[in-house]
């Protein structure tokens, strides 16, 4: 049937099933393994009909979509959240009038307790992430981590910016550097031929790059926030020759330096107002030379 409204233009057609949330028990020895994940799944394709028509003769239930989530866990396992998505991808693209996919997953941490081989302790503050994206058989991978808060007490200055007659900020050759690291890259090409034959060690290549982040921000004598981002995403790119890009996104923040004089009191860079709002906000993207942009690998991602 013909389009109902045929002067207006259907497009970025996607559905899913958003925030599954998985634990995987790993239980292949005494000393149990957790996967706790966040799956969200996308599929695009031919599926314009329910939406003109409502015949949903090509709708992948998002239902379906979920329930795929825990039997195809049970049936491949999880090692990775990369992995993990890679499974999703393979499953849902071979299926009918599917064009392209979307999976993305938070990871949540547990660290097995020393009393015996099945009891957790949340670790680690920050959620790492993971987005597979399929364009046909063309595949991209992203990987991340969100919430990693960081602070240095000192080695961090602002100073030399603009000043009009908005301004108040006072320059500072001392002061605390705060944010909360969100930081997303992309693995280096694409696989073309809709396989799971990527090289990369997705635990491997997720731990150099959380390290390199936090060796940057710590060894940088930060000048702004600015140029400690570019640091760290330069310094991933480094640790991790399978990444071609990464985007790093920072809030600032702000920790003021409380005035004491009114009670007599000298204040040298000891007591602060840890303000939570309004907060810099301070992003960039750094690419390997040489490396091709892919802005299809980023769509949907934030
Ligand atoms: O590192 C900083 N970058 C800025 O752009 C900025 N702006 C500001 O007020 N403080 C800071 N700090």
């Amino acid at each position: 049937m013909a389009d109902p409204r045929p002067e207006h233009v259907l497009s970025d057609l996607q559905h899913g099933k958003a925030e599954c949330r998985i634990v995987k028990v790993d239980r292949s020895s005494d000393l149990h393994v957790l996967h706790d994940l966040n799956v969200t799944t996308q599929l695009r394709g031919d599926f314009a009909t329910a939406y003109t028509e409502g015949d949903n003769s090509h709708v992948h239930a998002t239902d379906t979509q979920k329930n795929s989530v825990y039997a195809l866990a049970r049936e491949h396992g999880v090692t990775s959240p990369e992995a993990f998505l890679m499974v999703l991808a393979d499953h849902w693209s071979a299926q009918p009038w599917v064009t392209g996919t979307w999976f993305a997953a938070e990871q949540h941490a547990w660290e097995r307790l020393p009393a015996n081989g099945h009891s957790f302790v949340r670790s680690g503050q920050e959620t790492r992430t993971a987005w597979v994206q399929t364009y046909g058989d063309v595949r991209f991978v992203l990987a991340g981590l969100t919430d990693l808060v960081v602070l240095k007490s000192t080695g961090s200055e602002f100073r030399g910016f603009p000043r009009d007659r908005f301004t108040t900020l006072a320059e500072t050759d001392d002061r605390i550097l705060a944010t909360s690291v969100t930081a997303t890259w992309r693995y280096a090409g694409a696989d073309t031929d809709g396989a799971t034959d990527w090289a990369t060690d997705w635990d491997t290549a997720y731990a150099a790059v959380r390290a390199a982040l936090l060796g940057a921000f710590a060894t940088t004598h930060s000048l702004a926030l600015q140029q400690t981002i570019h640091a760290m995403a330069t310094a991933a790119l480094d640790a991790c020759p399978d990444i071609a890009e990464i985007r790093i996104q920072c809030p600032n923040k702000h920790h003021f330096l409380v005035d004491l004089e009114p009670f007599g009191l000298d204040n040298p860079g000891e007591v602060f107002h840890a303000a939570d709002r309004p907060y810099g906000l301070i992003s960039a993207t750094v690419t390997r030379a040489g490396a091709a942009a892919e802005p299809r690998a980023w769509a949907g991602i934030g």
